[in-house]
């Protein structure tokens, strides 16, 4: 047996059931024809954090949650984070289940392109970043990077040509505040434009809280949640989207979910369901 296939994950037949209605379709259809079919997916603890602290990785999901996601990731083009989780986690984003490409199958079949928010280019990638390793050994894509960054560094547009990756120019305008806000829907067309059928959002909380806002989540087509049975505590990396004010000015919930299904996982439970417009 191969290195690459020891480490395959694998995830049973019986558990991709209950998945199947919640997956981009088959044949390759999207919803929307300038659109990718779009998932909302990440693991998160009893108190909405996705990780203990800013800049740190935390491992949330137990092993049968953790192989779904990747089980995921085989049925998407793209998997999308931002610039954050690139540079907290140093992040591999491939897919890890037993049969795709570098896993016992050809080529890179199953394998999706990663994606990395990062409008000023803070992430440091070098040949060492695992992205880029996973790549050299056959077993992942070279990362798109969106930018608004219009001649990136000589020797990270090398390294980027070398490995097939490639940088995406956007427009993302700045608010007062200095920050940027990217139009969600801009960025889903230029990347269905550019052949992605389907993209996964990872996160981290920045990505999904903005994606959460009420101008953009009737861009989201699914949302797959793994909920692990842990309270981080204050002071982690918080799903948390901006109150909404109801037409009578009072408080109402941010976003909220419809069509919903619960699988318990291991210790884990996952949730599927549907923006509710
Ligand atoms: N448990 C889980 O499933 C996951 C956990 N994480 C965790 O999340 C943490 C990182 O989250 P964050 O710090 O919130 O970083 P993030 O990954 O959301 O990246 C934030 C940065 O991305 C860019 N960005 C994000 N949304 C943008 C928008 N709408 N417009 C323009 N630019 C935008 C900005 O440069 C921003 O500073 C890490 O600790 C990581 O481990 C990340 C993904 C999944
Ligand atoms: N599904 C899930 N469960 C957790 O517990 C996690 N911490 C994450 N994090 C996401 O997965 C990325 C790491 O991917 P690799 O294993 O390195 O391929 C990380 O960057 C987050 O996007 N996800």
């Amino acid at each position: 047996m191969s290195s690459s296939s020891r480490d395959a994950l694998h995830f049973p037949e019986s558990d991709r059931t209950f998945l199947e209605p919640s997956l981009p379709p088959q044949d390759g259809s999207t919803p929307r024809p300038d659109l990718p079919f779009t998932t909302l997916t990440f693991a998160t603890s009893l108190d909405s954090s996705l990780s203990l602290a800013p800049g740190t990785r935390t491992a949330l999901s137990g092993p049968q949650s953790k192989a779904m996601t990747h089980y995921l990731r085989s049925r998407h083009d793209g998997i999308l984070i931002g610039v954050g989780t690139a540079v907290a986690d140093d992040p591999g984003l491939n897919c890890r289940i037993a049969g795709v490409g570098g896993y016992g199958g050809e080529g890179l079949h199953g394998q999706p392109r990663p994606i990395v928010i990062d409008p000023s280019l803070k992430w440091d990638f070098s040949e060492g970043s695992k992205l880029f390793q996973m790549c050299r050994e056959g077993r992942g894509r070279a990362p798109w990077i969106v930018t608004t960054v219009q001649e990136p560094p000589a020797e990270k547009a090398a390294l980027m040509e070398a490995y097939g990756g490639r940088f995406i120019t956007m427009n993302i305008p700045s608010s007062d505040s200095g920050s940027c806000r990217m139009d969600w829907r801009e960025l889903l067309r230029v990347l269905r434009s550019n052949g992605l059928r389907s993209v996964m959002i990872e996160g981290g909380a920045r990505v999904i809280n903005s994606l959460l806002e009420p101008s953009y989540m009737a861009l989201v087509d699914r949302v797959i949640l793994t909920i692990a049975p842990t309270w981080l505590g204050q002071g982690g990396v918080v799903v948390s989207p901006a109150r909404r004010l109801g037409e009578d000015g009072e408080p109402m919930s941010a976003a909220r979910l419809k069509n919903v299904q619960w699988y318990p996982f291991g210790e884990d439970v996952v949730l599927c369901g549907e923006m509710k417009i």
